[in-house]
C-alpha cells in the first residue's frame, strides 16, 4: 500500500474558514451555504461562500494599501514559497521593534509568532503589530515577505498603516493570520499561495510549513 505520508513533517499554518470565524471588526462574516444539495436529490453536493477577502489566513496584494499597485493576481509567487525563518514574538508586547529582531536572519521569508495561543474563538483587538522601521531593517537584510499570525502588521486603530507603507515602499509581501501555536522558532520551508482573484486587494491562503530536507 503507498501512502501519502511524506518524509518531511508538514505544520498546517491556516486558519479553518467556517462561520463565526473571527474578522476584523465591521467587516464581512464569513458564511458557506449549500447551492445543490445530496440531501435534497442532487447528484453532488456544491456551496457558495461569502467573504472578505482578508478573511483568515491571507496574503495582502499592494493594492491594498496602494490604490495604484497590483492586486493578488498580478503579482510574483516566489515570495510566497521557500525556506522562511519563524521568530518567536511572545516576549513582545504594542509593537516588534528592530530590537526584538534576530541579529543575524539570511532568511528572504520571516514569520512572527506572538500569540501563545491563536484566538481562534473570537477577535482580539491588542495583537502585536510591526513597526514601520522594523520591516525596513527587515528589507535592508533582504528579507521580502513578512508574515504573522496576528489580523495585520499595523495595529488595529491606526489610520496611517505605516507598517503597511513601508511594505509598499520595500516591495515586500505581507502574510496575515498565520497559525504558529504548534511551531517552534527555526527554520522551514514555507508554502502559502494566495488566490489569484482579478481586482484582489488580497488572497485567502493554505498555508503551510514543511520541514527542511536534510
Ligand atoms: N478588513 C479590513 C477592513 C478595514 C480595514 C482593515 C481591514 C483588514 O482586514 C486589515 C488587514 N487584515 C490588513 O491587511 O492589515
Ligand atoms: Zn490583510
Ligand atoms: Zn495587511
Amino acid at each position: 500500500m503507498s501512502s501519502w505520508k511524506s518524509a518531511r513533517r508538514i505544520w498546517d499554518i491556516s486558519q479553518t474558514l467556517r462561520p463565526g470565524l473571527p474578522v476584523w471588526p465591521g467587516d464581512t462574516e464569513f458564511g458557506i451555504e449549500r447551492t445543490w444539495d445530496m440531501a435534497a436529490g442532487s447528484p453532488v453536493n456544491v456551496a457558495r461562500m461569502v467573504m472578505s477577502t482578508h478573511s483568515g489566513t491571507h496574503g495582502d496584494a499592494p493594492l491594498h494599501y496602494g490604490n495604484d499597485a497590483a492586486d493578488i493576481a498580478s503579482v510574483e509567487l516566489d515570495p510566497y514559497i521557500g525556506e522562511c525563518l519563524v521568530v518567536d514574538a511572545r516576549g513582545v508586547s504594542g509593537m516588534i521593534g528592530v530590537g526584538d529582531l534576530p541579529a543575524i536572519l539570511s532568511a528572504d521569508r520571516v514569520l512572527f509568532r506572538t500569540y501563545d495561543a491563536f484566538p481562534h474563538d473570537g477577535w482580539r483587538e491588542d495583537f502585536t503589530a510591526i513597526s514601520a522601521e522594523a520591516i525596513r531593517w527587515l528589507a535592508a537584510q533582504g528579507v521580502k515577505l513578512i508574515g504573522t499570525d496576528a489580523p495585520s502588521v499595523d495595529p488595529q486603530n491606526s489610520k496611517s498603516i505605516e507598517a503597511h507603507k513601508a511594505v509598499l515602499d520595500e516591495d515586500m509581501r505581507i502574510l496575515e493570520g498565520l497559525v504558529l501555536d504548534d511551531v517552534p522558532a527555526g527554520r522551514y520551508e514555507l508554502i502559502a499561495l494566495p488566490l489569484k482573484i482579478a481586482g484582489g486587494d488580497a488572497g485567502l491562503c493554505r498555508a503551510i510549513l514543511r520541514e527542511l530536507a536534510e
